[in-house]
């Protein structure tokens, strides 16, 4: 310690974390201080008599500091020492003593001659440094012999690197998904963005993730499927630098899965759903029924005469019928079907979302029935025999209540025993109340086309009158003249042709009809003012041409579209709105007017209503018929008269009977009127 009680320069240089050596000109230690005496292990009293570097080299030789040749390793020192002067460059270099101790050396040339060379301890530092190594060969090892792979993703998760021997036998994988984000690549299970978002929000809230599956198509036309699991990365605040995680190839176990799958729930013989898995499918169309307040039909089907062609023909000949049926059944219904086979020649369809009405349902599942029944009786080409397996099918319709499995499958296994009974090729229903109404459904779909080629379809009119009863117009109905039931009510009918698709082309019949009289009526004074209304179907309005058929017909017929009305009720608008309003309002266009028919049963939305081109209301007729005496129904025929006259329309009172009620709806206001009391519908 210096007198004036600070440190001397020589004690501060003590105190340093590095030790030095000053070696002079000719490489005599001429300096150094305590610390390189610690680092170096050397004795004080060999420093003080100024050795060489040389013997300093020797020395730590010696102790087994510094190994190797001797003449060698003094060779070096004396290089480095001349070039550091040379290049003025110093020269940096590590070794480990004999105790352990990594040091770092570092020798500068020091101007006007000598060197001055530094000394420090890196140990903790190397120890560091061997453990990392140690680490990433750890890595290393994993990634060449693990099956894994691994992946980094930057903070925006597109794929950054991949490391591992499955990522360079099998470069495709990386070089697809580099610089892409996992949800970018196509995918084949995982098709749309939203089914990512199980992990898209895992990555969000920044949370580790395991084991998620993807499927992919590689570039050499094989599909793969991968298996990743993944982790943050966050820097010391915590912000998302990226994830790194590890992948896997689970092609193999994937496919063994659906293995297993396969023969848990197919049949092996016809590929088809087995028992246990059609069970399974009942119980789901059960539930669905329920939510959707739909019916749905199990359809039992069973071979006619599959004994005789096992016994006839062997049973390869058997098992080639099965499959037969299998192939025709899935090509004969939709993909929503359910198909499935119990066991030897019993196959069961399950039909869902039928419909609403147990009734019409009904009617559907006699449609598939008959269609199964008449791709199965075809006669079938098996080991060169022509053989024929007709099937006997039994129908239970079932809803969402709560009837157990076993009870459904029996009453179709019971309709199935009455469809053999009656002579086996033929479908029957559990309840045969239901199969007559069924079959008579369908007899009158089938007579209905029938009808429509030998013109049985007429118009008749019914009069529309203003409040002194002159006429003003009529209003179009259709009526069937059946060649053998007589006349068939359009209450009856129209559902049927709605539910079939045949009011298409009763509508556009009805539509040329109209037309043709309104060009008839132009030459007739006493009529030429009349409008026609016709009434619209919702499945016609919502043809995707309806407005070019329409345009298409007053063109063809040169009918003056302000004198055609089209009635549309207040259900039909409910469906498509926006649609709906786009198609009248380019028919409104061309100057054809719309009516609202029955209005006041539906649910229209005065919204709606004020967008609406209508020229018209109809009050329905079930508010007229008691308007005498119900006060209600006269309130609402006076609000609807209230309404329309705010929204500038017309009103036609539907329905009107007696001139009782003519009278009351006149001093209503009401202008318009239309009923027996007035006139039936007629032939136009
Ligand atoms: N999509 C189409 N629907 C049509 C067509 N033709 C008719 N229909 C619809 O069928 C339903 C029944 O029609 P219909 O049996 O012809 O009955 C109409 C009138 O006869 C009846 N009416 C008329 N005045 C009276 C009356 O004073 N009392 C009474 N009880 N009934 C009467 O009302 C029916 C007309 O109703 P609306 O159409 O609502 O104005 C019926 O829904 C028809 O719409 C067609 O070509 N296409």
């Amino acid at each position: 310690m210096a007198r004036s009680g600070r440190l001397s320069v020589a004690e501060l240089l003590d105190q340093l974390r590095h030790g030095f050596i000053v070696l002079d000109a000719d490489g005599h230690v001429i300096g150094y201080n305590l610390t390189a005496l610690a680092l170096l292990e050397l004795p004080e009293a060999f420093l003080a008599e100024r050795p060489r570097i040389d013997d300093v080299v020797r020395h730590q030789h010696a102790c087994g500091d510094l190994r190797g040749d001797l003449d060698h390793l003094l060779e070096r020192v004396w290089h480095h020492l001349r070039r550091v002067q040379q290049t003025a460059e110093p020269h940096v270099y590590s070794y480990t003593s004999a105790s352990g101790r990594t040091l770092q050396g570092a020798t500068m040339a020091l101007p006007g001659g000598g060197w001055v060379r530094t000394y420090t301890d890196i140990t903790k530092h190397a120890q560091a440094l061997a453990a990392l190594r140690e680490s990433e060969e750890r890595f290393r090892s994993l990634t060449e012999l693990s099956a894994d792979w691994y992946w980094e993703w930057d903070a925006e998760c597109r794929y950054t690197r991949f490391e591992g021997r499955q990522v360079r036998e099998n470069n495709l994988l990386a070089e697809q998904s580099l610089g892409h984000r996992p949800w970018d690549l196509p995918s084949l299970n995982l098709p749309r963005l939203d089914d990512w978002a199980p992990l898209r929000q895992a990555v969000a809230q920044r949370k580790v993730f395991r084991r998620w599956e993807v499927q992919r198509a590689l570039p050499d036309g094989r599909t793969a499927w991968f298996s990743l699991s993944g982790m943050p990365m966050l820097d010391a605040q915590g912000r998302l630098l990226g994830y790194r995680g590890v992948g896997r190839d689970i092609t193999l176990r994937k496919q063994a899965e659906a293995e297993v799958h396969r023969l848990a729930f197919y049949d092996s013989l016809t590929g088809l759903y087995n028992r246990s898995a059609f069970q399974d499918r009942l119980q789901q169309v059960q539930s669905a029924a329920r939510r959707a307040g739909t019916w749905a039909a199990l359809c039992f089907i069973d071979l006619d005469n599959f004994k005789d062609i096992n016994d006839a023909y062997g049973h390869s000949a058997g098992d080639a019928v099965l499959r037969a049926t299998a192939r025709r059944l899935q090509v004969a219904l939709r993909a929503s079907d359910i198909i499935g086979r119990l066991g030897g020649d019993e196959f069961i369809v399950l039909l869902q979302d039928l419909a609403h009405e147990r009734e019409q349902a009904a009617a559907v599942a006699q449609d598939v029935a008959e269609k199964i029944r008449a791709a199965l009786e075809q006669p079938l080409v098996v080991e060169s025999n022509e053989v024929q397996a007709t099937p006997s099918i039994g129908i239970a319709l079932f809803d969402g209540g709560e009837e157990r499995m076993e009870d459904i499958l029996r009453r179709a296994d019971l309709a199935m025993y009455e469809s053999k009974a009656a002579g086996r090729n033929a479908v029957r229903f559990f309840d045969p109340a239901l199969q007559e109404r069924a079959l008579q459904r369908a007899a009158l779909q089938r007579e209905m086309r029938q009808s429509l080629r030998d013109g049985d379809f007429l118009l008749h009119g019914q009069p529309i009158v203003d409040a002194q009863g002159q006429v003003q117009g009529m209003e179009a109905l259709l009526r069937w003249q059946h060649p053998t039931r007589g006349p068939v009510s359009p209450v009856q009918f129209i559902p049927l042709a709605e539910e079939s698709g045949h009011i298409l082309a009763l509508g556009q019949w009805v539509l040329e009809q109209a037309c043709a009289r309104l060009v008839a009526w132009r030459q007739d004074p006493q009529r030429c003012h009349w409008t026609l209304s016709v009434n619209l179907s919702a499945r016609q309005l919502r043809q995707p041409d309806f407005v070019a058929q329409v345009r298409a017909v007053l063109t063809h017929s040169g009918a003056d579209p302000r004198r055609l009305k089209l009635e549309l009720t207040e259900s039909q608008l409910l469906h498509d709105v926006e649609d709906t309003i786009g198609k009248m309002e380019a028919l409104a266009a061309l100057g054809v007017q719309f009516a609202l028919d029955d209005f006041g049963t539906g649910y229209s939305s005065l919204a709606y209503l004020k967008r609406l081109p209508l020229a018209q209301l109809k009050i329905d007729r079930s508010f007229v018929r008691d308007v005498l005496d119900d006060p209600n129904d006269a309130a609402i025929a006076r609000t609807i008269l209230q309404l329309a006259q705010s929204l500038d329309l017309d009103v036609v009172a539907e329905g009107v009977e007696t001139p009782q009620q003519f009278e009351v709806l006149r001093a209503m206001g009401c202008r318009l009127f239309q009923g027996y009391h007035f006139g039936r519908p007629q032939p136009l």
